[in-house]
């Protein structure tokens, strides 16, 4: 949340989930229900209808919701009491979601919960299934009258929401027709993470910070969202997908507006989004020479991580052994308008990188005049660091005095490190409180999504057109050399990924200093 949260527990719901014991139901959002209930941060009065093929008795479902919350929840778990108090309000209904039949049997468990717990049609329809299977079940809906409530009614979409513009145009018109566009609920789950919401408090409320936001201060902007894991059992999505589609779409180009936007005039969602999407509309298109300059893209091949020998790509279960596919994306972008023309937007992101890290590097200019020789003969840049993975926090890169008789000046490093005691808040468990809120500003809108695709599809385009665009790079180091030398061409280079070394702080009350 941008402003002072607002917990409004005015809204009793019944929350219809679609993948109802699937891998995220049961990882994210089960826990995620899990830590609101227990935090009070949703209304005491709600029911879950969990959705799926197989045949469950409720109490089996009970079962696997219970399990779910002490294997992946952040919080310790309850006394007995408190658990079937919170268990009681999970129903399971089977229905094959490309089948008639099953809907009116949800309709009438809807209804009869509403009666029962007494709540005013609130109904949160949640869409944890296949994507092919998003429009169908919308469509559905309607037909049987589910989503005419004398409340409020609401669809929070999973990603991927299409695979190109006109695949996401043709589901976005689809479920139009049975939501208002205020009623959709996109999810990407980055922007409920707590560093990246937190990247425009740290950018609104520093005047520090917003004064020097901008191409006379900032020489170059560097994202990365690298990851340890491989494909894992996703092949059948991923070598589709590819890394372009999977992160670059969706979280890169997020994390980059929410970089990149004028402040909004109001914290209200719609001011908000109106900005991200200047800066969608600004972006510089794609030549064929511009892709090839700019993006780089590569396939991890056998390597050592951690200590453990991992394959390559192309042996990884239901992999084709000849695939093209991406599982790493580089590349350069500008900002076409007075803020950022001329300053280079880089990121990267893959699988079977050598470390977990996300980030977002802010790099400044250096002095007009350099007084002091150090070793190097050169002054280190000023970094702002806003560590959104596997730390939360921040690390701000200064020049000083190296205590000492000789006038050595190093760098030095201010830390800032989110440690709640009972861990953050999951992505998840902020967004879908904000879903139960009504408050839209870290879901996608439809614009963006749209101007995403449209920015997204010609280097998609230009690449499957082009084999030869692809570059190896060996699992366990941190990517393929053609995306250092994006950098280096321009006389920058990747900041690396580090640790923080402070663990201060109460709520982000204080800074810990450390040089
Ligand atoms: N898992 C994750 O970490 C993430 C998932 N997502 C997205 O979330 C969505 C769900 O993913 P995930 O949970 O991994 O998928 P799973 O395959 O684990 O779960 C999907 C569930 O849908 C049910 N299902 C499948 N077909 C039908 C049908 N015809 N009718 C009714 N139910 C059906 C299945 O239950 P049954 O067999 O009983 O029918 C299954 O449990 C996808 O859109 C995915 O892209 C997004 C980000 C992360
Ligand atoms: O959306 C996705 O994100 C994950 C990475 O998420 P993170 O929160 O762990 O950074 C990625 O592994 C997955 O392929 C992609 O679909």
């Amino acid at each position: 949340m941008l402003s002072q949260p607002q917990i409004d527990r005015q809204n009793p719901f019944v929350m219809v989930l679609f993948g109802g014991a699937g891998d995220l139901a049961r990882r994210k959002l089960f826990p995620a229900l899990y830590s609101l209930h227990r935090n009070g941060w949703i209304h005491p009065r709600f029911a879950v209808v969990g959705l799926g093929r197989s045949a469950r008795e409720r109490q089996e479902y009970q079962s696997i919701v219970r399990e779910s919350v002490q294997k992946y929840s952040r919080l310790d778990t309850d006394t007995e009491q408190d658990w079937a108090a919170f268990l009681n309000r999970f129903h399971y209904v089977s229905l094959d979601v490309t089948e008639e039949t099953g809907y009116q049997q949800l309709k009438q468990e809807v209804e009869r919960l509403e009666q029962e717990w007494e709540i005013p049609q609130n109904r949160l329809f949640y869409l944890a299934i296949s994507p092919r299977l998003f429009g169908d079940v919308v469509s559905r809906l309607k037909k049987v009258k589910l989503t005419e409530t004398n409340g409020w009614r609401r669809l929070v979409i999973e990603k991927p929401f299409g695979h190109d513009y006109p695949s996401a145009k043709a589901l976005n018109d689809q479920i139009s027709q049975s939501f208002l566009e205020e009623e959709i609920y996109r999810i990407d789950h980055y922007l409920g993470k707590e560093m990246v919401q937190n990247i425009e408090v740290i950018r609104f409320a520093n005047n520090l910070f917003e004064a020097m936001w901008n191409n006379r201060y900032i020489s170059n902007v560097q994202i990365t969202a690298s990851e340890t894991v491989g494909v894992g059992e996703r092949a059948a999505y991923y070598d589709q997908a590819g890394a372009l589609r999977d992160m670059v779409q969706n979280h890169i180009l997020q994390i980059v507006t929410m970089v990149a936007m004028e402040p909004p005039s109001r914290l209200k969602p719609e001011a908000i989004h109106d900005e991200k999407v200047k800066v969608l509309r600004s972006l510089r298109g794609w030549t064929e020479a511009d892709v090839a300059k700019r993006m780089v893209r590569g396939q991890y091949t056998a390597g050592l991580l951690n200590g453990s020998t991992v394959p390559a790509y192309r042996e990884e279960e239901d992999v084709p052994p000849n695939s093209a596919n991406e599982t790493f994306v580089a590349g350069k972008w500008y900002i076409d308008n007075f803020r950022w023309s001329g300053v280079p937007f880089y990121f990267r992101t893959g699988k079977r990188l050598g470390q977990k890290a996300t980030e977002v590097v802010i790099q400044f200019r250096g002095v007009p005049q350099n007084l002091y020789f150090n070793k190097n003969n050169d002054l280190a840049p000023n970094l702002l660091v806003i560590k959104i993975n596997p730390d939360e926090g921040l690390s701000f890169q200064m020049n000083a005095k190296k205590p000492g008789g000789e006038m050595e000046v190093v760098p030095i490093a201010m830390e800032f490190c989110n440690n709640y005691e009972e861990g953050s808040p999951e992505a998840y468990e902020s967004l879908l409180h904000d879903a139960l809120e009504g408050d839209r500003t870290f879901f996608t809108h439809w614009d963006e999504v749209s101007l995403a695709w449209q920015f997204i599809d010609p280097i998609r385009n230009i690449w499957d057109q082009n084999d030869d665009s692809l570059c190896f790079y060996e699992a366990g180091k941190s990517g393929p050399q053609e995306a250092d030398d994006l950098l280096f061409k321009d006389g920058f280079s990747w900041n690396t990924p580090q640790r923080l070394r402070s663990h201060s702080v109460v709520q982000g009350s204080e800074i810990n200093s450390k040089p």
